[in-house]
């Protein structure tokens, strides 16, 4: 995989004001983006998010998911440390693209749930890879990250890189009464773990 950086710029948020960091995977063309916040390569283990791109959820406020609400989250956790790495994949649909995505969703509105939609459309549950971490965070210096997921096969994925993930941070937003099929679908077949988060961080903001 050659994935190459292009450009730096300030992105000013209601969080904090990041620094974006656009790379190109020159086999395939697709732009990735990194938001990096304070000094990320200083040797120290770096708060970070890997965030698969879900256009219904990150930019369109769909309650079908988890996906903005842990955005948001992870945006704002990175902006209340004062440092922090967030890279925003785009891997749309867990890698099946978003017509697919909308495919899936039309089969899940009938009864499949998310793993079964994406079996009836010929595809695996996840057909994500997380190869183009690695050229990215070595870009920005950063070899040890503590990461915000509770999906125990991204970081199983990016420790097989040789990305050095020394924690997870439990991230669970967004729970609502359209996405707990979803939830359940992730915790039930897809191994994902919730129920650990603090109940302090669970209170602190779960609906935008
Ligand atoms: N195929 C498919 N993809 C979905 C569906 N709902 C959300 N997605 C995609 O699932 C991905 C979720 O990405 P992440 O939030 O980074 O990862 P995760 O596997 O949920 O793990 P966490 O780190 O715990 O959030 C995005 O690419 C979404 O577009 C669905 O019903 N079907
Ligand atoms: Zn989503």
């Amino acid at each position: 995989m050659s994935v190459v950086f292009v450009a730096s710029s300030l992105l000013p948020t209601p969080f904090a004001v990041f620094t974006m960091h656009g790379f190109l995977d020159e086999e395939t063309g697709i732009e990735h983006v990194a938001l990096t916040l304070g000094d990320v390569a200083n040797g120290e283990a770096v708060l970070g998010r890997m965030h698969s791109e879900c256009l219904t959820g990150d930019a369109l406020f769909s309650l079908r998911c988890d996906c903005g609400f842990q955005l948001e989250a992870a945006m704002k956790a990175i902006a209340k440390e004062g440092r922090g790495i967030l890279l925003y994949l785009r891997q749309e649909g867990r890698g099946i693209g978003l017509l697919n995505k909308i495919r899936a969703y039309s089969l899940q509105d009938k009864g499949a749930d998310t793993v079964e939609a994406n079996e009836q459309l010929g595809f695996p549950a996840d057909m994500r890879q997380y190869d183009m971490c690695l050229p990215m965070l070595n870009h920005l210096g950063i070899n040890a990250i503590q990461l915000m997921t509770n999906n125990p096969k991204k970081i199983a994925a990016l420790k097989a890189l040789g990305i050095n993930v020394v924690e997870r941070k439990p991230i669970e937003f967004g729970k609502n009464r359209y996405n707990q099929n979803y939830l359940a679908t992730k915790a039930g077949k897809m191994g994902h773990l919730f129920g650990l988060q603090h109940q302090q961080e669970k209170s602190e903001d779960n609906t935008r």
